[in-house]
């Protein structure tokens, strides 16, 4: 299990908020970032301090100012991020790193970044290869294949896609029992070097939706899923193992208000981007609220908080299409763990992996340092701090055929060591029910020999010395009826009593040889005459050494040797 790892980036400010010199209200620390509520500090009876909020987060990255000493620039991302992602492809885990913000916060740029500075996904690329090149062993090979699609008005497109299969179709995700969520028909590229893939990825760009809004003149209008199918294959103890990772980055498209002076095209796209969106917060939600049921500290107040203040600030986003909208979840307080509702939106099942399944999941948050962006800052830092407590179960993705054989072997490589350490023939540990041993021995005419595995003397069962002999007794079973007989001078007792000459057994005795074995004789042939329930013993110690002594009301079910 691995809670999903929240990061934030802070970008520098804009030309337009230089310009009109819109303050700065962020103060970014390794692991916090502050925010600052300018109307509220201007308060006159305002506590100190509460204008100031703070949230915590795994890693925060202040590119505000290039010439500051943490300024976070692209390769430092990459040296943090981009490496997380790569050790957990070459351990064999799926990994996602998903960028969420408001439109112009600097997403696309993260993720994808220009040709003067490379983003994360030419990084992660070009990652893969050199680490190939240097960890390369002789005896694995790799195969990378890519894939890129975007979700434009709740449908799956192929940026990919070739001349044959027309770029506008949409394609139908389903789901796979073993392998997840997959869309159907989506080309995949088999990419030999590293500048194949920057073919690709240019390809894939320049096919993507953008289009002019309010905010950002090159604004990403759909959401973009990067897809690197990473393929190890090696021979394990003679048996050919393939071990595959998905990894998925992810672009998101910005959250903004609708600008009733747009184009229908531009508000049906704002309305599809923020039902994702708001389903992509109530799948977080629901994980989150999960997560912390199974903790057993459960923060509704906290949660619907939280909630709140998303459907404040998309609150353009028309209502949900299965049963599941805010509210009704919001309205829940109970302790059963709630249906997380992935379906509500094709972004949302296509992530059902990275949030919540077989992944190692990465949200990077990016927001604006202004006082102009402070709403929407605050509700992705919102967003972003409840993405802290989803829980994922990554797991390494081998063919599950080779795990049962590697581990079937070495079952039978610790049962052969057992029984190599445990010497010839003796039984360890030897059965507790007589009859079954007799049944498990070879009964020559109805006799079954008795003794230690020092002697030369041919045995049925051998029990280890000392205190059984090396000849110890016999056990003969004629028609049913079976009698012990012991060896002279060899401890044998029946039920505590000493037993120096032939006796028969009846069902339920107990038998003791030497001063270690001890057995609940159990004749299946008297079992059944006898109406009695089995006679039951609760207590048995020893007393004097070798012999059972058997309280007031002793009556047994069974009894394990007292080795
Ligand atoms: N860390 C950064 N350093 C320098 N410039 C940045 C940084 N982050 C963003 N920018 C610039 O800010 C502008 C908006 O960034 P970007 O296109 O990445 O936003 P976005 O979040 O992807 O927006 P949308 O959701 O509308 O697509 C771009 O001109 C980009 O070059």
């Amino acid at each position: 299990m691995a809670n999903v790892k929240v990061a934030v980036r802070v970008r520098p400010p804009s030309q337009k908020e230089v310009r009109t010199a819109v303050p700065l209200i962020l103060d970014v620390k390794e692991k916090s970032i502050a925010i600052r509520n300018l109307k509220q500090q201007r308060l006159k009876f305002a506590a100190p301090n509460s204008s100031v909020a703070e949230f915590a987060f795994d890693r925060c990255y202040s590119s505000i100012d290039p010439n500051a000493p943490d300024y976070a620039s692209q390769e430092t991302l990459f040296n943090e991020l981009g490496n997380q992602v790569l050790d957990a492809a070459f351990i064999g885990f799926n990994a996602s790193l998903l960028a969420y913000g408001q439109t112009g916060s600097g997403k696309t740029y993260t993720m994808v970044g220009t040709p003067d500075s490379l983003g994360l996904i030419p990084r992660i690329c070009e990652g893969i290869f050199s680490r190939i090149k240097s960890e390369c062993k002789s005896s694995t090979s790799y195969k990378v294949e890519i894939s890129f699609l975007e979700i434009y008005n709740e449908q799956v497109r192929d940026l990919l896609a070739g001349r044959v299969q027309k770029r506008t179709s949409a394609l139908r995700v389903r789901e796979h029992p073993k392998k997840g969520p997959y869309v159907q028909g989506l080309s995949r590229h088999v990419v030999p070097t590293c500048s194949h893939i920057a073919e690709l990825i240019e390809q894939g760009i320049a096919n993507r939706t953008t289009a002019a809004t309010y905010v950002h003149d090159a604004s990403s209008r759909s959401h973009a899923i990067f897809t690197i199918h990473f393929t190890q294959a090696n021979l394990q103890e003679n048996l050919p193992c393939e071990v595959i990772s998905k990894l998925n980055l992810v672009d998101l498209a910005g959250s903004e208000r609708a600008d009733p002076n747009f184009c229908r095209t531009r508000i049906m796209e704002g309305a599809n981007i923020n039902r994702s969106l708001v389903t992509l917060g109530n799948v977080i939600s629901a994980l989150a609220e999960n997560s912390m049921l199974s903790t057993s500290c459960v923060g509704s107040q906290h949660v619907n908080l939280w909630r709140d203040n998303i459907s404040d600030t998309i609150s353009q986003a028309p209502p949900a299409t299965s049963g599941y909208s805010l509210s009704s979840i919001s309205g829940r307080r109970s302790s059963h763990p709630c249906y997380v509702p992935y379906r509500d939106s094709v972004l949302t099942r296509l992530l059902k992996d990275s949030l919540g399944g077989n992944a190692k999941t990465i949200v990077l948050a990016t927001i604006s340092p202004s006082s102009s962006s402070f709403s929407e800052t605050m509700s992705t830092l919102r967003y972003a701090a409840r993405a802290k407590s989803i829980v994922n179960r990554p797991r390494v993705n081998e063919d599950p055929n080779v795990r049962i054989i590697r581990e079937l072997r070495q079952e039978v490589e610790r049962l052969k060591d057992l029984l190599r350490n445990s010497g010839p023939k003796v039984l360890n540990p030897p059965p507790n029910n007589l009859i079954e041993m007799l049944h498990n021995s070879d009964t020559k005419d109805g006799k079954t020999t008795i003794g230690c595995s020092q002697g030369s003397v041919d045995l049925d069962i051998v029990l280890e010395p000392p205190s059984i002999e090396e000849f110890h007794c016999t056990v003969e079973n004629q028609a049913g009826v079976v009698t012990l007989i012991p060896k002279p001078g060899s401890m044998c007792s029946i039920n505590g009593r000493p037993i120096l000459h032939p006796c028969q057994m009846n069902h339920g005795d107990i038998l003791v040889l030497g001063e270690n074995y001890t057995f609940h004789f159990n004749n299946p042939v008297e079992a059944k005459k006898s109406r009695n329930p089995p006679i039951l013993l609760q207590h048995i110690q020893k007393n004097p050494p070798g012999f059972l002594e058997l309280s007031e009301d002793s009556r047994v079910i069974d009894l394990s040797p007292n080795r």
